[in-house]
Parts: C-alpha cells; structure tokens; sequence
C-alpha cells in the first residue's frame, strides 16, 4: 500500500519581526508539523529581494500553503507572491510587533495553536488592494496621524508594542489636519481630515474596529475619514473603536468603493501594511477580487465582535 503524502508546507521566517527571538522556531515548526503529518520546508527573509527568494523556494518544493511567520510586513511579502495564485494557501504564524492580518482571521500568537488553525487547513477567498497600481495592501493603509507614527517608529529604530503606543500618544494631542479630495468616476467629494484609513479589513492589530461594516470577499473596499475633532472627543472615539461603533460618530466618515483616487493638500505620509512609503498627494485605490486564498480560525467566534451583525 502507499504511504500517505504529507501536506507541503513552506515557512517564510522573517528573523527580526516582532521583539521575540526565533532561534529555536524551526524546531518548534518541525516537532509541530510531525505530529500533524505536514512535511515543512524553510526560507528566512532577508529584507532583499524576498519575493524572487519565494518564487523559487515555491517551484523548488511546490507546496499546497505557504506560512508567513511575521508580521503585516511579511503576511504582504506572501501576498505579492500567492496575488491571483489561489491554489497556494496562505497560513499565518502570528511573530511580529503588529499582527493585524493574523488577528483579523482570529489567528492566536501562540505558535501551537496558530499551527493547529494551518493544520486544519480551513480557507476563503479574500480581496486586496492595489494601491498606485504599483503596493498591494492586504491588511490596512493609512494616511496622515497613524502613518506619521510609522514613519517615525521605522526612522528611529523602535520596535514593539509598547514603542508603537508611545507615540500614538504624542501625536494624538496634536493631530494635523489636511484636506483630502475623493474622486470617484466623475463624482468629487472634500473633507477636511486627521486621519484617512484604506481597507478591506475591520481591526488595527491593537483590536480597534475601524471599520465595522466591511466584508473582505465583497469586491470593494473602504474608505475611513477621521476629521479634525476636539480633544476631548478622544474618550468617545476610544470607547466607539473598541465597542465596534466607530461609524456612528459624527466626526467619522466611512464610504465602500471598487476604485477610487484621493487627493491630499499638503501631501501626506503614506504606509501599507505598516511599511512607510513617505509622502504623497495623490492616492489611486482599486479592489483585486479574490486575490489570494487564506487560512482562518474556523472553530472560534472572534473575541472582539462579529462584524455581520453590525448595522
Ligand atoms: N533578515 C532581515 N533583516 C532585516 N530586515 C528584514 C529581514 N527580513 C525582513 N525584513 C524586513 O522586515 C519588515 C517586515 O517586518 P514585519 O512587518 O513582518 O514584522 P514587524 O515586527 O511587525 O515589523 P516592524 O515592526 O519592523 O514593522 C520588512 O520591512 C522587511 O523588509
């Protein structure tokens, strides 16, 4: 009789993501994967050329998922290479400072249980963003305040949760505000605005619902306007971010598209996925429908909320 195959796996390990070290993961992985009859193979990403580095890894092995184990960053490094490649699943070991994708799809940061949710193998189609027809966005894209921040994190070389925090603080006292002008078709729209967030996702890593009402396989994504607010509206926006009620706020915006352009007077810092693409005044968005094929947690409700019952 033939012996059973064991199901392809290939683990992308980004060493520096997150504050933990990775030394002895590897041998977490393969002890993990014994036991659930999945055959790993192993590439580290070197912050060069990683896409062309999984491109072969994925002709070499030919794998059925392919894992991310970082953060945001390496969950979009996956992305670029499985976009409108369906028959590759991608799975996600949740390792890095910011885990928004992983916490989206309900993915715990321990390493046996997020290797339990790979291992059951349960899946869906997700749509991406393609923004400037040159970045996917797979998690979230901001301009203005939370980009700000980013940059600034990334320039000064801090790394973690509690690095981030600090300075969302320092530039929540003292937002920026600019004008931003959505076109759509030959509609045009202006705001004046702190904050203008891109997505086809609900949560920042940090658990904040930002968008309450989007769906990730509904062919079109959202775009949130956070317009200038007195300071003391804080509380409210805090109390609304964390009870799924953001959209009720008066000085919240929140408009589904398929394709968009945003003009920025002055330019505004930009980041996907958490990278830094310093600024810009001008923003095309487009929908990818059913880019790439993900792994989730099936088996729990998310802990935060459920989006479907939002009205
Ligand atoms: N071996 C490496 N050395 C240095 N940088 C790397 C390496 N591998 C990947 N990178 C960089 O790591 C970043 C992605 O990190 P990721 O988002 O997965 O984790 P993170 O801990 O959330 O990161 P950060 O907090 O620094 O944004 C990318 O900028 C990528 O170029």
């Amino acid at each position: 009789m033939q012996a059973k195959q064991r199901r392809k796996v290939l683990f992308v390990i980004n060493p520096v993501s997150g504050s933990n070290t990775k030394t002895d993961i590897r041998e977490q992985i393969v002890r993990l994967c014994k036991k659930k009859d999945m055959q790993p193979f192993f590439i580290a990403t070197t912050g060069e050329n990683d896409c062309q580095q999984i491109e072969k890894a994925l002709d070499e092995c030919h794998p059925e998922i392919l894992v991310a184990v970082g953060g945001d960053g390496t969950v979009n490094l996956a992305a670029q290479v499985l976009n409108g490649r369906t028959d590759i699943k991608l799975g996600i070991i949740p390792t890095g400072s910011a885990n928004g994708m992983a916490f989206e799809l309900n993915i715990p940061t321990s390493l046996e249980n997020a290797m339990n949710i790979i291992a059951r193998n349960v899946s869906k189609p997700i749509d991406l963003l393609k923004i400037n027809n040159q970045h996917l966005a797979v998690h979230l894209s901001d301009i203005g305040l939370n980009a700000r921040i980013i940059k600034r994190f990334d320039e000064e070389k801090i790394r973690g949760f509690y690095g981030y925090a600090k300075q969302f603080f320092k530039e929540l006292k003292a937002p920026a505000p600019f004008r931003c002008t959505i076109k759509v078709k030959k509609r045009t729209r202006m705001y004046r605005a702190v904050m203008v967030v891109m997505l086809n996702t609900h949560f920042y890593g940090t658990g904040a619902i930002i968008n309450p009402k989007g769906r990730m396989d509904d062919g079109k994504f959202e775009i949130v306007i956070i317009k200038p607010y007195p300071w003391y509206y804080i509380f409210s926006m805090f109390f609304a971010f964390f009870t799924g009620n953001i959209h009720k706020l008066r000085h919240v915006k929140i408009k589904s598209y398929k394709r968009a352009q945003i003009i920025l007077n002055p330019p505004q810092d930009l980041q996907i996925d958490g990278e830094p693409l310093g600024e810009v005044s001008q923003i095309e968005i487009e929908i990818i429908p059913s880019a790439i094929e993900v792994i989730y947690n099936d088996q729990e409700d998310h802990l935060f909320f459920s989006p479907a019952e939002k009205k």
